[in-house]
């Protein structure tokens, strides 16, 4: 067992979807996907990442050559597609928040993927949160401070939990060490999705 994260403006829902909207959700997942198709993108260095990526809204975050930024178009060139409204509606019961999010970056990760820590700041507005819904196999999230190199805590990730990334944890760094590979029936491959929604410009 992992002890709860005390961190300020951390927060965890635990099973705050229930199974038949986990399922609804990466149905609408595969849409957009099928629109905006999953890359592995390389970074700056040239190395490839081992998560696959796409995203919805007005913006998607994209990695290259160039540096990581969002763009308004996907790689390929076609325009990003619409948030689904099912993650909409997630937004706003958890944040309250008249402001809807610009941007749903959709993560896959496969047995042996993982995201090294780093802090969600490509966005341009760092008062609203982030928010971050699990699906499929567990994922073992770690979470530190503000200051890279700092001391870090860990908990395990399940299917139709959300966690919420605010106030001081907005900056916070945070990854994903790794998977427990086969551990949810969710996606019938096996894997994780993570799905974050983001303001991107206020
Ligand atoms: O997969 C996760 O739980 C975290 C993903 C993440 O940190 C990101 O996409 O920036
Ligand atoms: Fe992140």
């Amino acid at each position: 067992m992992t002890e709860p994260l005390k961190i300020a403006g951390f927060k965890i829902f635990k099973e705050q979807l229930n199974a038949a909207e986990q399922a609804a959700m990466v149905a609408d997942l595969r849409a957009v996907a099928q629109a905006a198709p999953m890359r592995r993108p390389v970074t700056r260095s040239g190395k490839q990442m081992s998560v696959q990526m796409t995203s919805a809204g007005r913006v998607g975050w994209i990695s290259d050559r160039r540096g990581y930024r969002y763009e308004p178009f996907h790689p390929d060139g076609m325009a990003w597609p619409a948030i689904p409204a099912r993650m909409l509606d997630l937004w706003q019961d958890l944040t309250g928040l008249e402001r809807k999010p610009d941007c749903c970056l959709i993560n896959f990760y496969g047995e042996e993927a993982r995201m090294g820590l780093h802090q969600d700041n490509d966005e341009g507005d760092f008062t609203y949160p982030v928010v971050s819904v699990s699906l499929g196999d567990d994922g073992l999230f770690r979470m530190g401070g503000v200051e890279r190199g700092g001391k870090t805590q860990s908990v395990w990730l399940s299917s139709g939990d959300v966690v919420v990334m605010g106030g001081d944890a907005r900056l916070a760094y945070h990854g994903v060490d790794r998977i427990r590979f086969g551990s949810s029936s969710l996606l019938p491959d096996g894997g994780r999705i993570n799905i974050t929604l983001r303001v991107v410009q206020a």
